[in-house]
């Protein structure tokens, strides 16, 4: 069985990730995915350099994730171009993790995509849970987390569909309004009834 894990930006998806693989459940996240995928030399990372330009690299000739982040949350077109190149090698390699994970003779994998619902990659999981935080409390851990200003929170928040919109689209809704302990109780709930259906049999 793979559950897609999905949220808003700074929702508590790795979090919960983390929670979920402790239990010794595999996770495959696409973020650090997207990371591996734009590293030089590889196919992506010269598109987006063909794209973008060497202004979104730094001296070492890595992508300069701030300023290429700071162009594509503020320009929608620029952001689907950049999805165009990354998104279709996140999925193949996500693809190729999971069925490994599969193969090894693990019942259940996670697989977290922040993008779940807006790329329409539900056809890749059995079941999608959503860590969903009010939208002022999301805002609030956002700038928190990264250190950004309301307004560049603002901007990245507005990138994704909105939050209560997931809430609507999603097979299970987990609060995170509460502590990280909360979530946990919530998150090893879940777990214990994941585990009574067939799919763990
Ligand atoms: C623009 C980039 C370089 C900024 O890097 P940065 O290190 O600042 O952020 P990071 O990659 O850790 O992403 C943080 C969060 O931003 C959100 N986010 C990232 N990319 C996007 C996007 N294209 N659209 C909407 N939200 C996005 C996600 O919630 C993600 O969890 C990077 O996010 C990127 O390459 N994005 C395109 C690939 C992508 O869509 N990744 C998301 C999952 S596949
Ligand atoms: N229940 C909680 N109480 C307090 N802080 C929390 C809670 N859950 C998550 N956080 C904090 O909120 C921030 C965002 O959480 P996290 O990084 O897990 O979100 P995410 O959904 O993975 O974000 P992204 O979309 O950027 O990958 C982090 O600093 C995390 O420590």
């Amino acid at each position: 069985m793979i559950i897609g894990l999905t949220g808003g930006i700074a929702t508590g998806k790795s979090t919960a990730s983390l929670i979920l693989n402790e239990q010794g459940i595999p996770v495959i996240d696409a973020d650090i995915i997207a990371r591996e995928v734009v590293m030089p030399g590889k196919e992506a990372y010269e598109k987006i350099v063909a794209f973008f330009g060497d202004d979104v690299l730094l001296s070492d000739k890595t992508l300069n994730r701030a300023k290429l982040g700071e162009i594509i949350f503020n320009n929608s077109e620029k952001r689907l171009k950049l999805n165009e190149i990354v998104h279709p090698a996140v999925r193949s390699e996500m693809k190729k993790q999971a069925e490994l994970h599969l193969s090894d003779g693990n019942p259940l994998v996670i697989m977290d995509i922040p993008l779940l619902f807006e790329s329409k990659l539900t056809h890749m999981v059995d079941e999608t849970w959503l860590i969903y935080t009010h939208p002022d409390i999301q805002l609030k851990r956002l700038m928190e987390r990264d250190g950004y200003t309301e307004e560049q929170a603002v901007s990245r928040i507005k990138s994704q569909m909105p939050i209560d919109e997931k809430k609507e689209l999603a097979d299970v809704v987990i609060e995170n309004n509460g502590t990280k302990e909360d979530l946990k109780q919530k998150l090893l709930r879940l777990l214990q009834e994941v585990k009574k259906t067939d799919f763990m049999k």
